[in-house]
């Protein structure tokens, strides 16, 4: 499959005040395989700063491969081999003087399931803090109350913080995972489907949620959701069978793709 040029959409350019945002991901040729089994295939991508990447495809077709790829943690996996180019910040994410604890402090994950840590509010936000060394309390207290309002928790938890994170719903533990992440203050949110265990307003609030940190952060999610997509992401991504199909502003994608498998997975004609 030929990959698409990305079309320039005339108004948005101009809503963007005439310039795309920076760079902060660049995929040139990157290719991953599992063992044998190719799951990215001569991706040539780029995401830019302060939006919402939408990666979007039926399952198995490299999703989360390449989220994974974003903050190196597929290299967790077994037997993963990667070839091809991908920088952070114009620098390689594979460079010795990229350290992968460095990069995933500016990297932070979301994923499809809360994973608040078995402690409590309060020291789930403090926990990369302290990790990092800062060991002064007005500071923790600061940041953890700036982090907990930035993620649209603060009121629901303000005289609670030394309460269990479990004893929070599945709604909160999420915005409470979005808390921590951006207690160390991150360049980049990598998001899972994290929406897909939730209920429709507690689906709400984070979209909410994503639509204001774009403002800080860059964020690239990950969703089988269209409408989410369509609502909450500036540039979406298609993938099918490890290929990156079509990459577009948001609006070109689902009103007018280029491609007739775009087309077609987005009106439901298969996936
Ligand atoms: N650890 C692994 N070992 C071997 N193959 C893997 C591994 N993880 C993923 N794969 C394979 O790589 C391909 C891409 O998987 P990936 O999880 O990235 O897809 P996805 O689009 O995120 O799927 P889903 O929407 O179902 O989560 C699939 O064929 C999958 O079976």
């Amino acid at each position: 499959m030929v990959l698409k040029e990305r079309i320039e959409e005339p108004k948005l350019r101009v809503m963007n005040n005439a310039n795309w945002n920076k760079p902060v991901y660049q995929a040139d040729k990157l290719n991953l395989w599992y063992g044998t089994s190719h799951a990215l295939k001569n991706l040539d991508m780029t995401i830019h700063e302060k939006e919402v990447t939408a990666i979007i495809g039926p399952s198995g077709c490299g999703k989360s491969s390449f989220l994974k790829t974003l903050n190196r943690m597929v290299e967790l996996q077994a037997e993963v081999h990667i070839s091809g180019t991908l920088t952070f910040m114009e620098e390689t994410i594979f460079s010795p003087s990229l350290p992968v604890e460095l990069l995933r402090t500016k990297v932070g994950m979301i994923f499809q399931k809360p994973n608040p840590f078995p402690k409590s509010i309060f020291e789930n936000v403090a926990f990369g803090l302290k990790i990092q060394g800062i060991r002064q309390k007005e500071v923790i207290e600061h940041v953890v109350e700036d982090s907990l309002r930035k993620a649209a928790l603060w009121d629901e938890v303000k005289d609670r913080l030394q309460k269990p994170a479990m004893s929070l719903s599945g709604g909160q533990q999420q915005r409470l995972c979005i808390a921590r992440a951006l207690a160390v203050s991150p360049e980049v949110l990598l998001m899972d489907e994290p929406t897909s265990a939730l209920d429709p307003i507690s689906t709400h609030k984070v979209e909410e949620l994503i639509t204001q940190l774009k403002q800080e952060v860059t964020i690239v999610i990950v969703t089988h959701n269209m409408q989410q997509a369509s609502r909450i992401s500036d540039q979406t991504a298609f993938f099918l069978n490890g290929e990156m199909i079509e990459m577009n502003s948001t609006p070109i994608i689902f009103e007018r793709p280029t491609d007739s498998l775009t087309d077609d997975y987005i009106n439901g004609r298969f996936g």
